[in-house]
Order: structure tokens, then sequence, then C-alpha cells
């Protein structure tokens, strides 16, 4: 089976001349679907850059980077622009809802963009009532707790049906109890095909991973 997520010596550099410093340096991934792989690493390593990179949001000097079998490197700003509204859903630490939305805006406003998937205005209403937001769902963003913030996030990040799902510390700014239902919607979200690459400082968040991954020196190695 193709990997959902393939990427092979990614080199990132910040900075030019004497300022330049070299984030990744050739570092590799596979992700299959139904996998959640875990990274894990000390605060600077390049965890966020890598995943911005996978997800095509920057792009790398070196390396080869694919996402459902599309070639992210090298696509054009409105083929990547396509890839990740149809392939890859985005979660943040600090979830990035629209703050003049209330939550179920959020969800069904990139189930309508162009390009979103079929039935996705559908599929967004019914994640609300299984993420246990129907009583919420017309609140603003400021209204709403860290954790049902975060899991508005997640129906947006589904609400298109991705094949990817890219998580930069999700857990990050919950409390344990709401820090767990997003481990497990991540979990679900990964046992329901799809792969699932989370970033994280804390060390119980891999727990649900298949694999655990440390960034270090610019590669990933095993932890
Ligand atoms: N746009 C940028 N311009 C210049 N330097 C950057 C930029 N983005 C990140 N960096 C630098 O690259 C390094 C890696 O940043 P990154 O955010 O990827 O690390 P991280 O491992 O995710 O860190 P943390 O765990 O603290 O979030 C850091 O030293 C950071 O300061």
């Amino acid at each position: 089976m193709a990997a959902v997520v393939a990427a092979e010596g990614v080199v990132k550099t910040y900075g030019e001349g004497r300022a330049a410093r070299r984030v990744l340096d050739g570092a590799s991934l596979h992700v299959q679907a139904g996998e959640v792989v875990a990274i894990l690493g000390r605060s600077g390593t390049g965890k966020s850059t890598f995943l911005h990179l996978i997800g095509g949001l920057d792009r790398p000097e070196a390396g080869v980077i694919s996402v459902g079998g599309e070639r992210v490197t090298g696509a054009s700003e409105r083929a990547l622009s396509r890839l990740r509204r149809a392939r890859i859903g985005f979660i943040f630490q600090f979830f990035h809802l629209l703050p003049e939305l209330s939550g179920e805006a959020n969800v069904l406003l990139a189930g309508r963009v162009r390009g979103a998937s079929a039935g996705a205005g559908a599929r967004g209403q019914a994640l609300i009532d299984q993420l246990g937001l129907r009583s919420v769902a017309g609140s603003l963003p400021q209204q709403l707790s860290g954790g049902e913030q975060q899991r508005f996030a997640i129906a947006r990040a589904l609400v298109n049906d991705p094949a990817l799902l890219l998580a930069d510390e999700p857990t990050g700014n919950l409390d344990v109890v709401a820090g767990a239902e997003v481990l497990r919607l991540l979990r679900a979200g990964a046992d329901e095909g799809r792969a699932v690459v989370m970033v994280t400082h804390e060390a119980t968040a891999a727990n649900i991973a298949d694999r655990v991954l440390t960034l270090r020196d610019g590669v990933l190695v095993d932890a």
C-alpha cells in the first residue's frame, strides 16, 4: 500500500549567510493509512517546521514530499491549496478558529470552500453531534472552553474527510481531561483509515501513537 505521507531527505534552512540555521537536514518520514505517528523533540528542533512542509504551508529547499501520492514539493500554489483542501486536515495548538463565526459556522465554512468534498455539510453536522458540540454549536470561539474550541477545530479538520491529519501540539493548551479527549479523537481518526502526524511535547500524547519519533539534529530517529 502506498504511504499517505512520503517525505524523503527534507532540508530547510532559516536565515542567510552567517545567520543561517539548517533546521532540517535530510529528514524523512513515511506514514501509512491508519497509522498515528508522534514526533517528539526539544523546543526549537524543527517539529512545526516539518509539519508545515508536509502540509505544503512552506517549501523545503531540498527533498521530496508527497501526500496521497500527489507531489507537494514542486506543486504550484494553486495545486497546493487544492491538495490541502482535499486531502489534509490541520489541527493547531491555538485552535485557529475564525473569531467572528460560531463554532458550527467555522466547521461548515470549511466544508463550503471551493474544492470541498461532496457531502461536507452533512458530515459537518454529524461531526458536531458526534463530538458532543450540538449544545454549543452557535457559540463564538471566545465563549467556548479550550476543549470545545479544539473539538470544533477537529470537526473542521475532518469535514472534507481528509486522508491526512496534521496536528501541531493539539493538547498543548488543554487540561488533562480535554487533552485526553482530543487524543482519543485523533486515534479514532486514524482508525477510520487516515494517517495522523502529531507533533507534541507531551510524552502522554505518544501513548496513542503507533510509532514515536524524535527530531534531533535535523533528522527523525526512533524515540
Ligand atoms: N519563519 C522563520 N524564520 C526564521 N526562523 C524560524 C522560522 N520559523 C522557525 N524558525 C526557527 O527554526 C527553529 C525551529 O522552529 P520550529 O517552530 O519548527 O521548532 P519546534 O521544534 O516546533 O519548536 P517548539 O517545540 O518550541 O514549538 C527555531 O529555532 C525557530 O526559531
